[in-house]
């Protein structure tokens, strides 16, 4: 039993029954007859045994009679972190999965992106995915929006309103040739960014915080990577982008950004790699580069069903854990099919079993530790801070 502290506020619920978790040391752990209090501002209170129900409700003030009892089949667990998903691709997920993601970006994302001008649009798009991930059991999302600051600020707002804790990211670009009314300025991209933070910020929402943004490289000049850098820096705030997903996009970093020796060194230099960045995807980094994600304590978020849908790549996750890189899960919705995170779950043992068909080497992912990463590995790259 934790330590009771006499001073918390009223206890609002106690259940008692079965509680499943993870902690660093044990990747799954179950606790049987369990009894577990949530406080009148939702947060836990206490955590004890079934037997201790009495000596609890002298403690926490509240009557045993008021203790909901959970059903032999029914469990609590730790809501799932979705640590990579684009709201605004909400609306043609499960579709369009015919190429891959430089023209899947050019003929179906960007084209929609751009409607999101229109906030009625926004509106609906994102009052949809919003209450589906929550329905899904995603209780923390780290969205991408698009480039329209009133849309992601709505977006803020209807995440707030519906009580999922979530990071927010106005979507940066100042380059974009495939099409060209879907960018900005890098003026406009700075001040809007600047803009969305100090808006979003001022509304002091309890669970909703900006998220900088950059989309990845190769839509981003160099200087605009700077000041993004800068600015999440002054601000201490959290970074989001893509990194190595797929080999054609790599080999046009490495145009794009002539003088960088990695994709990681392009978003390092520009200070973009800090211990509150997200980075999805990486499927391709070297162990180098992963040595620099532990030294900057940059994190990765491991997108299978994109991953396989858009034909990327095969992240081994085993070998980011052994260069302990912190790493979560993301849906990486529109490029992945489902909003799910019960389905990033199984499709992080089905990439990981991939891996043990390919190398039987290859010490598979267990369920136990996918578990982990769909709970406390999201909140080790996302809640930091
Ligand atoms: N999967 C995916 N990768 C990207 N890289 C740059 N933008 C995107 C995007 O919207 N989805
Ligand atoms: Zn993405």
């Amino acid at each position: 039993m934790e330590t009771p502290d006499k001073s918390s506020t009223a206890i609002a619920f106690v259940y008692r029954g079965t509680l499943v978790h993870s902690t660093p040391k044990e990747a799954l752990q179950i606790l049987e007859d369990a009894l577990l209090g949530v406080d009148s501002e939702g947060k836990i209170a206490f955590i004890g045994e079934g037997n201790e129900s009495q000596k609890l409700s002298e403690v926490f003030r509240f009557s045993p009679s008021a203790v909901t009892q959970l059903d032999q089949h029914e469990f609590l667990m730790p809501g799932m972190i979705d640590t990579h998903i684009h709201a605004s691709q909400y609306s043609y997920a499960g579709t369009a999965l015919d190429m891959p993601l430089l023209q899947w970006l050019n003929n179906y994302t960007f084209p929609v992106e751009s409607q999101f001008k229109d906030l009625e649009f926004a509106n609906k798009v994102y009052t949809q995915v919003v209450k589906r991930t929550l329905r899904n059991g995603t209780t923390t999302a780290c969205y991408f929006a698009t480039i329209h600051t009133d849309a992601a600020l709505l977006l803020g707002q209807i995440t707030n309103d519906f009580g999922q804790r979530a990071l927010v990211g106005k979507v940066c670009m100042d380059r974009n040739d495939a099409v060209q009314h879907y960018r900005e300025t890098s003026q406009e991209s700075q001040d809007e960014t600047n803009r969305f933070i100090k808006e979003l910020l001022n509304k002091k929402y309890p669970l909703v915080k900006p998220v900088v943004t950059p989309r990845f490289a190769p839509s981003c000049t160099e200087a605009l990577l700077a000041q993004l850098g800068a600015t999440a820096k002054n601000n201490n705030l959290h970074i989001q982008s893509h990194i190595s997903e797929n080999l054609e996009e790599i080999k046009l970093v490495k145009e794009l950004f002539p003088k960088s020796e990695s994709y990681s060194d392009v978003y390092h230099k520009c200070n973009l790699l800090t211990d509150k960045t997200v980075m999805a995807h990486g499927c391709h980094l070297s162990d180098k580069e992963l040595a620099l994600f532990r030294e900057t304590g940059a994190a990765l978020s491991h997108c299978p069903n994109s991953n396989f849908s858009l034909c990327s790549g095969l992240l081994n996750v085993r070998n980011v854990l052994n260069h302990k890189v912190k790493l979560g899960l993301g849906t990486d919705v529109a490029g992945g099919y489902s909003s799910s995170m019960l389905d990033a779950v199984r499709r992080t043992l089905d990439a990981s079993k991939v891996l043990t068909i390919q190398d039987r080497e290859h010490k598979t992912l267990t369920f136990e530790e996918v578990f982990r990463l769909a709970t406390l590995g999201g909140s080790q790259g996302e809640t930091q801070t």
